[in-house]
C-alpha cells in the first residue's frame, strides 16, 4: 500500500502517520516546512513516546519524506493507494492544487486503481471540503473518473499531540495512550484497506459530531477559562474546581444535545466525558493553553465546537449557561502568537462586542444570546 500523508506535524507523525508505517504502508510525508522535511527524509525513522497508562516508546521507521509543493508530490499522488493529511483546516484548500496535478497526472497515466483521501482535522466533514477545493481544478472530461475512482472520505480523529518541547530529537512525539480514527465506510472506493486503529463506521455524523462536540468544546472551554485565571497549561487550568465544574457542565449541556440528537445512552456519554476530564489532567502531557486555543475565530465560527453546539441548545430549548461563558471566554482570549487572536481583539477594540459576535460567531437572528454573551464578556473583561 502506498500512502502519502500531508503535513508531518504533531497528529501527522504522532498518529495517523504511525498507524499507517504499522500496517506496513509504504510511507511518504509531504510537508512544506522544508528543515522538517530534510531530517525526516534523512533520519527515516522517528520515535513515538506514549505516555501514561501502559507507557512505552514506539518506532517508526522506513518512511520517506518530499516537499507537498514538489513535482514528486504530483508523481507519488498518481501512484498511491492511499492520502491522509493533518495540516490543519485552513490549509485543505492550499494542498487541493497538489492534489489536484495528482489526480490529473494519475488519469492521464491510465491508473484506474482506486485511490481514498481522509483529512484528518478538527472539522465536521473535512475530506468533504478538501474535495469541493479539488473539484473546482478538476477537467470537466475528468469527473466521471473521479467519482468512479476517487473516495473522498470524511473522518473522526481523536489523539491528544502536544508538542514535545523537551525531546532530545525534534523529529519524536509524545502522545496519550487514548487514541480513535473513525472513518466512513460508505465513501471508500474499492476495498477498505486494512489499517489497524482506522475504525470504519456508516454512522460518521455521530462520531464527529460526539468528538468535536464534547472532547474539543471542552478542551477550548478550558483553555480559555485557564488563560483568564492566569493558568499556563490545560492540567492546570482542569485541576482548577472552579474551571472543572464549569467545562463538565459546558461539556453536558453539549452531550444534551447529542444525546438528544443521536439517541446516545445518557450514561455511555456521562463516561464519555468523565474520560476527557480525566485525559485533560493527564501529568505526562504538558499542553499549552495557548496551543488548545489557538485560532480563536475559527474556534467561535458558525459550524465549530462552541457556536453549533449551542445552535443545538436552542434548537432544543436546552440549557446553555456554561457554553455561554465558554463563548465569552473564547471572545478574552488573547495571544501574541496568534494572528487571529490579534484580528479578533482588532475587532473588539473597533467594533465593539455585539458587532464581533454578529460578524464572527452569526447570531444575528438569537438577539438575546448576543446579549447574554456580552454582559458575561463585559464582566470577564471587568473581572481580569
Ligand atoms: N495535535 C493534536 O492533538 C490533534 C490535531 N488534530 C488536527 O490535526 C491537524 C494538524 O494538527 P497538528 O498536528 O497539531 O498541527 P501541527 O502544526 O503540529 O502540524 C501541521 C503540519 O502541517 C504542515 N503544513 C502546513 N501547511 C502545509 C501544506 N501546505 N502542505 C503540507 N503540510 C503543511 C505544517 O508544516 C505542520 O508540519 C489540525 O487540523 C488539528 O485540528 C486533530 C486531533 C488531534
Ligand atoms: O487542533 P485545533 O482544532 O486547533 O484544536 C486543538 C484541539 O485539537 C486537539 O489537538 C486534538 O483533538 C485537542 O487537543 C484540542 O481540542
Amino acid at each position: 500500500m502506498k500512502a502519502i500523508h500531508f503535513g508531518a506535524g504533531n497528529i501527522g507523525r504522532g498518529f495517523i502517520g504511525k498507524l499507517l508505517a504499522d500496517a506496513q504502508a509504504e510511507l511518504t510525508f509531504a510537508d512544506v516546512n522544508q528543515p522538517l522535511v530534510d531530517q525526516l527524509a534523512h533520519q527515516q525513522s522517528y520515535q513515538v513516546n506514549v505516555v501514561g497508562q501502559d507507557a512505552r516508546i514506539e518506532k517508526v521507521s522506513r518512511i520517506s519524506a518530499i516537499h507537498s509543493a514538489s513535482p514528486d508530490a504530483i508523481r507519488q499522488i498518481a501512484q498511491a493507494d492511499i492520502i491522509t493529511t493533518a495540516v490543519g483546516p485552513q490549509v485543505l484548500e492550499k494542498i487541493a492544487g497538489t492534489l489536484a496535478q495528482g489526480l490529473i497526472a494519475r488519469y492521464q497515466q491510465g491508473n484506474h486503481q482506486p485511490l481514498n483521501i481522509i483529512a484528518c482535522e478538527n472539522m465536521v466533514r473535512g475530506t468533504s471540503q478538501l474535495k469541493q477545493h479539488v473539484m473546482l481544478q478538476i477537467p470537466e472530461e475528468m469527473q466521471k473518473w473521479m467519482e468512479q475512482n476517487i473516495g473522498f472520505v470524511d473522518s473522526a480523529v481523536d489523539r491528544i499531540v502536544p508538542p514535545s518541547e523537551a525531546a532530545n530529537d525534534p523529529l519524536d512525539v509524545t502522545v496519550e495512550t487514548f487514541s480513535e480514527w473513525i472513518v466512513d465506510s460508505t465513501q471508500f472506493k474499492g476495498a477498505l484497506p486494512h489499517i489497524e486503529g482506522m475504525e470504519p463506521t456508516a454512522n460518521l455524523m455521530a462520531y464527529i459530531e460526539r468528538k468535536l462536540f464534547t472532547l474539543n468544546t471542552g478542551h477550548a472551554i478550558t483553555a480559555y477559562l485557564g488563560q483568564l485565571a492566569g493558568y499556563k497549561t490545560i492540567r492546570d487550568a482542569i485541576l482548577n474546581p472552579d474551571i472543572r465544574q464549569k467545562v463538565s457542565a459546558a461539556m453536558k449541556e453539549s452531550g444534551a444535545v447529542l444525546i438528544r440528537r443521536y439517541a446516545f445512552d445518557p450514561e455511555q456519554h456521562a463516561a464519555y466525558i468523565d474520560k476527557i476530564l480525566s485525559r485533560f489532567e493527564n501529568p505526562y502531557l504538558h499542553d499549552d493553553v495557548e496551543r488548545v486555543g489557538r485560532q480563536p475565530l475559527r474556534k467561535l465560527s458558525e459550524g465549530d465546537r462552541l457556536i453549533k453546539p449551542l445552535r443545538g441548545t436552542l434548537e432544543y430549548g436546552l440549557p446553555h449557561q456554561n457554553l455561554l461563558l465558554g463563548i465569552a471566554a473564547a471572545l478574552s482570549y488573547r495571544s501574541d502568537q496568534d494572528p487571529q487572536a490579534q484580528e479578533l481583539a482588532a475587532m473588539l477594540a473597533s467594533k465593539g462586542i455585539e458587532q464581533t459576535l454578529l460578524d464572527v460567531c452569526h447570531l444575528e437572528d438569537q438577539p438575546e444570546v448576543v446579549a447574554q454573551i456580552t454582559n458575561v464578556y463585559n464582566t470577564m473583561q471587568r473581572q481580569a
